[in-house]
C-alpha cells in the first residue's frame, strides 16, 4: 500500500564551513500526522527544522511538499503553499489586544491594499472570524486582553492561533513546549491535538513524555543522520537511541 507522504527530503544535507550538521537525511512525513524530529543535544534537530522551514538554504538534497520541490524556494512561497513556520510571524504585538493580533495575521493573509480594511463590513467580518480563533485556541476570556499581559502558555496558545490564521494545510513547531510549565504543556499538547485533526505537524520537541503521548511517529536524529525512526515505543527501545542520548550525556525531557 501506498502511504501518502505530504514532505519528504532525500539526501538533505547542510554544511557549515566544513562541518556537516545534516548528513544525508531522508525524511517522510505522513499526511494528517503527527511526527517528531528528536536527538540529544547538537544532533541537527535545528538545522533540519531550518531547512525545511527555508530559514537556511541546503548544501545538496532535495526537500519536496505536496509533490513539488521546494528545495529552492523562499519562507514566504513555502508558507503560501500551506507550509507553515509557527511564529514564523512571531506577530505577537503586546500592547494590541489578544483578537486584533489575530485581526493582522487574518489581514496579512488576505493582503490587500489597505483601503480595503476601512469598510465597516470587512472589518467585522474579520472580527467574527479573529474571534473564532482565538476561540478556538481556549482564548475567548482574555479576547480583549492587551497581549503582553497573558501568560507565557496563552502567549504561544496565541501564536498558534495566529499562525492557524494563514490557514497551514502543514505547520512546523520549534520545541512548543519550550520553557513551559505542566500546566501550560498540556493546554498546549491538548490544543495541537486539536489543531492536528485535519493537518499534519512536524516538531521539533526535546520533552520526550510529550513526544510519547502526542507525536505518531518519531525520527531520532544523532550527530546529523537518522538513526531510527518509528512510533515511541519502537524508537524509545532501539539500544542505538538509548546509547545516543547516554552517550550525549545530560538528555532531554526531564
Ligand atoms: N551556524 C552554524 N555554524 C556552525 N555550526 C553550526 C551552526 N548551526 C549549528 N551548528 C552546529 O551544528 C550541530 C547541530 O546543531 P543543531 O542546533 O542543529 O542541533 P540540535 O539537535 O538542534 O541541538 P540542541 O538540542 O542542542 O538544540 C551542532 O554541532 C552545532 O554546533
Amino acid at each position: 500500500m501506498s502511504e501518502d507522504i505530504i514532505l519528504s527530503t532525500s539526501g538533505l544535507t547542510k554544511e557549515f564551513a566544513g562541518f556537516t550538521a545534516v548528513n544525508g537525511v531522508d525524511l517522510k512525513v505522513r499526511r494528517g500526522s503527527i511526527h517528531a524530529l528528536i536527538g540529544p543535544n547538537g544532533a541537527g534537530k535545528t538545522t533540519c527544522f531550518n531547512l525545511l522551514t527555508k530559514f537556511l538554504p541546503l548544501t545538496r538534497g532535495q526537500i519536496v511538499y505536496n509533490g513539488r520541490d521546494i528545495s529552492r524556494e523562499k519562507p514566504a512561497e513555502i508558507a503560501r503553499l500551506g507550509l507553515v513556520r509557527s511564529f514564523q510571524i512571531s506577530a505577537v504585538f503586546p500592547q494590541l489586544s489578544v483578537k486584533t493580533n489575530v485581526r493582522v495575521a487574518l489581514q496579512r493573509k488576505r493582503g490587500d491594499s489597505f483601503d480595503f480594511w476601512r469598510s465597516e463590513k470587512v472589518l467585522s467580518s474579520l472580527d467574527r472570524e479573529a474571534l473564532a480563533l482565538v476561540d478556538a485556541v481556549g482564548l475567548s476570556a482574555f479576547a480583549e486582553l492587551p497581549a503582553g499581559e497573558l501568560s507565557y502558555g496563552r502567549k504561544r496558545a496565541l501564536e498558534i492561533a495566529t499562525t492557524l490564521a494563514l490557514e497551514p494545510e502543514m505547520l512546523l513547531l520549534d520545541e512548543p513546549m519550550a520553557g513551559m510549565g505542566r500546566e501550560d504543556i498540556e493546554r498546549i499538547e491538548a490544543l495541537i491535538r486539536k489543531v492536528s485533526k485535519d493537518r499534519t505537524i512536524l516538531m521539533v520537541e526535546h520533552n520526550l513524555s510529550v513526544v510519547a503521548s502526542l507525536c505518531d511517529r518519531i525520527t531520532v536524529l544523532a550527530r546529523g543522520q537518522v538513526l531510527a525512526e518509528g512510533d515511541y515505543a519502537t524508537v524509545s527501545k532501539d539500544p542505538r537511541v538509548v546509547e545516543a542520548y547516554i552517550g550525549s550525556g545530560v538528555g532531554h525531557g526531564h
